[in-house]
């Protein structure tokens, strides 16, 4: 298989259900010419939703969710069921075949506690990705739709921010690409009055921009995971709308979309 024509998408809650399914032909249409595209999804408003449902209290710490074992059934719950079955549905509605699971099957994410975990629960870094399962779905011509859980060797699970758990799925397949799909056409920078979208920026230029407050929220973890994996072998993140007509192809080829995160 030729490497370069992998790529890793990741598709944030914030926007899933936005998702138009010109979106999903266009992903198929990505998958008849050859690409391969592996998929990890968020879900955090919906996590959030069903806990308010069943009168589950949690908070966030630093942007990660504080995950007792009772947010932590609902998590999987929600992002392992509801959210992930509806993404593989609506590949198949457009033609496409996808195959979904979590980061648990097969053991394909395998976690740690993070360094706080006193403090927020079962929440979990990843320490490995098992390459040949996604590998091997691929080679099945399916789309691996993936849940951001992970395991450990004793078997507990964990809840992964999706942006972290894409970043390390992206950086142990050693794709070239990674494309976070989000509610915003970019990263926005306010400029005489006005916030456009950056068309590339740096690691030096995210860190002052976490500095100065202009990357603030949910788009923390995106920018951190992107920097992570830009270290390695990935070559770009780019960081797009999925409202926006063509945005794959264009994210993958022509350019002239969303922001585009380099080295330097
Ligand atoms: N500089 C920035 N440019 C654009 N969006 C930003 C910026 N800083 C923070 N954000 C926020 O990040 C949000 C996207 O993150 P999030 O809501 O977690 O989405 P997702 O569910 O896709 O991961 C945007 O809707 C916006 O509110
Ligand atoms: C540890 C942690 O915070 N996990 C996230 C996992 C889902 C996620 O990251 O979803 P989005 O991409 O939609 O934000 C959560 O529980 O919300």
């Amino acid at each position: 298989m030729d490497t370069n024509q992998r790529f890793v998408m990741k598709c944030g809650g914030s926007t899933l259900a936005a998702l138009p399914q010109a979106f999903f032909a266009e992903l198929r249409a990505l998958q008849e010419r050859g690409t391969r595209p592996v998929i990890v999804h968020g879900g955090g408003p919906a996590i959030s939703e069903t806990l308010t449902r069943l009168g589950i209290e949690s908070g966030f710490v630093g942007g990660l969710r504080v995950t007792t074992e009772a947010v932590l059934d609902v998590v999987e719950m929600v992002l392992a069921g509801r959210i992930n079955k509806e993404i593989v549905r609506k590949i198949g509605q457009s033609g496409a075949r996808a195959l979904g699971l979590s980061g648990v099957d097969g053991g394909l994410i395998a976690a740690r506690p993070v360094a706080n975990a006193d403090e927020i629960g079962y929440v979990g870094e990843v320490t490995a990705v098992n390459a040949e399962i996604i590998e091997g779905i691929m080679a099945m011509q399916y789309i691996p739709v993936i849940a951001p859980l992970g395991i450990d060797q004793a078997g507990q699970r964990y809840n992964i921010n999706a942006d972290t758990a894409a970043g390390a799925v992206a950086s142990h397949l050693g794709v070239e690409r990674m494309i976070v799909v989000t509610d915003v056409p970019g990263i926005l920078k306010e400029e005489g009055g006005e916030r456009r979208v950056l068309e590339t920026v740096t690691v030096a230029q995210i860190e002052e921009m976490i500095a100065s407050g202009d990357i603030y929220g949910g788009m923390i973890p995106k920018v951190r995971a992107a920097v992570q994996c830009i270290q390695g072998q990935v070559r770009e993140v780019v960081i797009v709308s999925g409202t926006e007509p063509g945005v794959l192809t264009r994210a993958l080829d022509a350019g002239g979309v969303g922001t585009r995160i380099v080295r330097a």
